[in-house]
């Protein structure tokens, strides 16, 4: 192999640039040519190729968002499109491609590999943390410590006020940023799409804090269960009394420097994916599972179901009695 290609697709996540450089950087050192590929799958479809070299990956290890950009292609759905990317491909002579992006992403891939035999390694960049062969995805670890910054700052305002705050998180249809920043941001209450709850349960939550003498309520919201306004309408019906704001904290949440924890993992996934394809291996998912970096095959990686850490959720309920 002496052409190898990289590409970033789905929604950025903090941490993609420091795998991007341990991809060039790697795959530099162990005599391969690097080239990038902008715009995620839509820059392979349009033949957006890059040349990278070391320099091109300096200054980029502590920046969120991604330096080749990001898109979210609908097109890649179809075949004669996916055919284009590999014309791409063939013409650039890129005979390895890594793919940093989340679900939707690799099964790009695995169509890739299995209609054009391109050789494929996904390195998982999501802040969604939705990605169930890893324990971690790249970014996770990055919008949590936001959220739980801006927990922090509303609580300020919200126990001088004695008031009750929504906050609303991403994750689109997972919990993961909500279970984890909630637990550390000592929120009162946690609402996330893997675990029942109840608009009663909830308000009596509220009640019974006040009585107790609580100065704030923190609610903690995944956006895949309902928006914070709706939330919050449905709290006053009850609680008409109850002074009540909502924040929706958005892609505040996907930006900013990747903490320690981002930029370790992704440029250990970064140099791995090098070392893949340099040993023939072709349809992989690099993971991080009990601290170990591991790969899966896509097929089995895109089967696997996450299992929810339900002792957490319980433990943020009991610490914020
Ligand atoms: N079923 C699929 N077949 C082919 N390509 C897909 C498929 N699902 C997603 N993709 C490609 O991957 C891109 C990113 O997927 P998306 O789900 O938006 O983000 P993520 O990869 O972060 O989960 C899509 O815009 C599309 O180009
Ligand atoms: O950037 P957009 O298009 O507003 O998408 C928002 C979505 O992207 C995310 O931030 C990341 O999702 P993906 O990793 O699947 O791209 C979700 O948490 C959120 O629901
Ligand atoms: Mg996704």
């Amino acid at each position: 192999m002496k052409t190898i290609g990289i590409l970033t697709s789905g929604g950025d996540a903090p941490g993609m640039n420091a795998a991007i450089r341990a991809v060039v950087r790697t795959g530099i050192y162990y005599g391969l040519k690097v080239k990038g590929i902008m715009r995620g799958y839509a820059g392979l479809v349009e033949d957006e190729v890059i040349d990278l070299n070391l320099s091109s990956v300096g200054d980029i290890l502590q920046k969120g968002g991604t330096i080749l950009r990001t898109a979210r292609c609908e097109e890649f759905k179809k075949k004669e499109v996916r055919k284009k990317a590999y014309e791409t491909l063939q013409k650039h002579g890129i005979e390895g491609l890594v793919i940093i992006g989340g679900d939707g992403s690799f099964r790009g891939a695995q169509l890739l590999s299995e209609e054009w035999n391109v050789n494929t390694i996904g390195i998982p960049g999501t802040i969604d943390n939705d990605i169930p062969c890893t324990d971690y995805t790249i970014g996770f670890d990055t919008a949590c410590n936001t959220v739980i910054d801006a927990i922090n700052k509303i609580r300020d305002t919200a126990t001088s006020h004695e008031r009750a705050n929504i906050i609303e998180v991403m994750g689109r249809n997972a919990g993961y940023i909500a279970l984890y920043a909630g637990l550390a941001g000592g929120a009162e209450m946690i609402i996330l799409p893997e675990v029942e709850w109840s608009i009663d349960e909830l308000c009596d939550k509220i009640t019974y804090g006040i009585k107790r003498g609580k100065l704030h309520h923190i609610i903690v919201l995944a956006e895949g269960v309902m928006s914070a306004p709706e939330l919050a309408k449905m709290i006053k019906e009850r609680l008409p009394k109850l002074d009540l704001r909502y924040t929706i904290l958005g892609h505040i949440q996907r930006g900013g420097a990747p903490t320690v924890m981002d930029r370790v993992l992704a440029s250990q996934m970064g140099a791995r994916a090098v070392e893949l394809l340099l040993e023939n291996k072709t349809k992989r998912i690099i993971s991080i599972r009990n601290n170990q970096i591991v790969d899966d095959d896509i097929d089995e990686a895109l089967s696997m179901k996450k299992e929810f850490n339900r002792k957490l959720y319980e433990l943020s309920k009991i610490l914020s009695i």
